[in-house]
């Protein structure tokens, strides 16, 4: 097919394949599973906490921040070990700044965290 004709079915195809990647994420990703319920438990603190409209919109761009990070994380690691399958320091190379940007996306979710709810937590217990 073209790559200028536009098509809804091969537009629909490649979501499939986008869900397709959050499911690889999700069931062969531990550190993602425990990021998902992160972020749930952020998203029920915020309904609980009544947090604003400025702080779920942080939330949210730090939550969508961290998934990202784990799925290029993810999805270098698997090039890495199809590319070069025996230890090499260049794909370890590869693969600690891959997860260095998961830990750096993650480290700024909970400082937004911290910075979001702990304030409201404190009010909660001392008021
Ligand atoms: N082929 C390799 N060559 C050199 N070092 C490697 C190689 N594979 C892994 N490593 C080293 O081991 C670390 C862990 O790599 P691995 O692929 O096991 O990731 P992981 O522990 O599964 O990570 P995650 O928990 O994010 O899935 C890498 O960050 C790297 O330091």
């Amino acid at each position: 097919m073209s790559k200028h004709t536009f098509s809804i079915s091969a537009r629909i195809k490649s979501f499939k394949y986008a869900f397709a990647g959050l499911k690889i994420l999700f069931i062969e990703e531990h550190n993602a599973r425990i990021h998902l319920v992160s972020a749930l438990i952020a998203i029920i603190l915020g309904v609980v906490l009544k947090i604003s409209l400025n702080e779920w919109i942080v939330l949210v761009i730090v939550m969508g921040l961290v998934f990202i990070c784990e799925l290029i994380n993810t999805s270098l690691e698997a090039m890495a070990d199809f590319a070069s399958p025996e230890k090499h320091p260049q794909i370890k190379k590869v693969k600690d700044l891959a997860a260095a940007s998961v830990l750096i996306g993650a480290l700024v979710a909970l400082v937004v965290g911290i910075i979001i709810f702990c304030p409201k937590i404190h009010h909660i217990i001392y008021n």
